[in-house]
């Protein structure tokens, strides 16, 4: 029998060493889950990515409610709080029940004499309830975003900042990839329906779908045999621009955890696949996510700014750069981005893609094609990069991915449609 935990606790240390440690959501949940029922595993994730999402909101609220943060030790509760207030505006979890855990989440974490203050914030919360969040919903916390990202996306996009703003702050859809080797979309579309759920076709991409509700992989005909994988729309779209061929010798590289890498495999099983990345850990997904798959690419630990030290002269036939970057186009996935990312960040990611770019453009066949993606969505790392990388080489001519002059293909973040994305293709001449 699994052991009953306080998730309220759990959220707020987890909380805790997101925000003020720095460590990554992704690496920390599945550590906090891994005694815990399904049912409790989702309400952590959901108070986790809940109050990451709405925390500007939440710190604002506490500072019209206390006088003075809790620092230090005590610094555990402030999170303790805000799991409080997120489930009391935004859960349908019963007041007096999300009151009574939280305030008892005081006492595993060693503080038991702070349940009284506890109670008082959150019931005083309750009392101007009202008041405060008219108060708040004019504020510039209603973003929901830091204040350098929101002027970054303001000068970038002054069209479509609200709503890129709007699209991070929602729940993303779930969105999957037909491994089309075994059937077509249509066809596993067919024995998704039987299972009971549904499903619609990406309008440009030819092996995504995106499910009507979000479900667990065990509910996805075939998924552990490799019919179907998770894989948000937009980051399909990189194969769908590489066209990867049979025979050809193709290197993914900034590959793990290797969604990209069976990608290509799908769409060219006789292609010759290099999967290199610099993180040896997240390497081990790439060679999980092949297994589950039964497909086979070479798998290298490398540097992508030193590419002679993992490939020696080696020329390929196309390159896909999935280059490291902000994200900032999928903080709706990942809204912990929002709180880990610094604005000193975007040069520095910006001139190391910069590096790996320069470093890997002598690899690529006279002839051949290079797709740079990025799930950014600033234009630094995007068309500005791209823009920058063509003046330095005049053997690189740019391939449009769209009707307008621009470089590359931008996608923002939608409700009913991928991630933030960006695509350049270039083609060796
Ligand atoms: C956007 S993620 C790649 C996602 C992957 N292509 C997929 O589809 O599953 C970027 C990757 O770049 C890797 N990376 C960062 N710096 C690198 C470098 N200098 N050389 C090679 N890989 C690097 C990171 O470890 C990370 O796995």
């Amino acid at each position: 029998m699994k052991k009953t935990v306080n998730l309220r606790s759990l959220a707020a240390q987890t909380l805790e060493r997101v925000v003020e440690q720095g460590q990554s959501l992704s690496n920390l949940l599945p550590v906090a889950q891994k005694n815990l029922s399904d049912k409790d595993s989702a309400l952590l994730q959901e108070l986790c990515f809940g109050v990451l999402r709405t925390l500007p909101l939440l710190e604002a609220a506490i500072k019209q409610l206390m006088s003075r943060p809790l620092t230090g030790k005590q610094r555990s509760l402030h999170f303790l709080i805000m799991v409080g207030l997120y489930q009391l505006l935004y859960t349908r979890i019963p007041a007096h029940a999300a009151l009574a855990e939280t305030v008892e989440g005081a006492t595993v974490l060693k503080r038991p004499q702070m349940k009284g203050l506890i109670n008082g914030v959150l019931r005083e919360f309750q009392r101007q309830q009202p008041d405060l969040m008219t108060q708040l919903e004019q504020s510039p916390q209603r973003f929901l975003h830091p204040a350098w990202l929101l002027k970054r996306l303001q000068l970038a996009w002054p069209e479509q900042w609200q709503q890129i703003v709007e699209a991070n702050n929602q729940r993303p859809p779930m969105w999957l990839r037909v491994n089309r080797q075994h059937h077509s979309r249509e066809q596993w579309l067919a024995l998704l329906q039987e299972s009971g759920n549904n499903a619609t076709p990406h309008p440009v991409y030819p092996d995504a779908l995106m499910l009507e509700a979000p479900t667990s992989v065990g509910q996805l005909p075939g998924f552990e045999r490799g019919w179907v994988t998770v894989q948000d729309a937009s980051a399909q779209g990189c194969v769908t621009w590489l066209a990867p061929q049979n025979g050809e010798r193709i290197l993914d590289l900034c590959a793990a955890p290797g969604g990209k890498t069976t990608h290509i495999l799908e769409a060219a099983p006789d292609a010759h696949v290099m999967a290199v990345d610099i993180d040896a850990q997240r390497l081990q997904r790439v060679y999980e996510n092949l297994k589950r798959l039964n497909m086979q690419a070479e798998v290298k630990q490398g540097d992508g700014r030193f590419p002679d030290q993992w490939c020696n002269d080696t020329q390929f036939d196309r390159i896909l750069l999935d280059a490291p970057c902000s994200a900032t186009g999928v903080i709706r996935r990942h809204p912990d981005i929002k709180w880990l990312r610094r604005d000193r960040d975007i040069s520095e990611l910006a001139a190391l893609q910069r590096e790996i770019l320069d470093a890997i453009w002598p690899h690529l066949k006279a002839g051949g094609t290079l797709v740079y993606a990025t799930c950014s969505i600033l234009p630094e790392e995007n068309h500005l990069q791209i823009a920058s990388f063509l003046e330095r080489h005049q053997d690189a001519e740019h391939i449009p991915l769209s009707d307008d002059s621009t470089i590359g293909l931008q996608c923002f973040p939608h409700p009913q449609d991928g991630d933030g994305f960006f695509y350049a293709k270039l083609i060796k001449r």
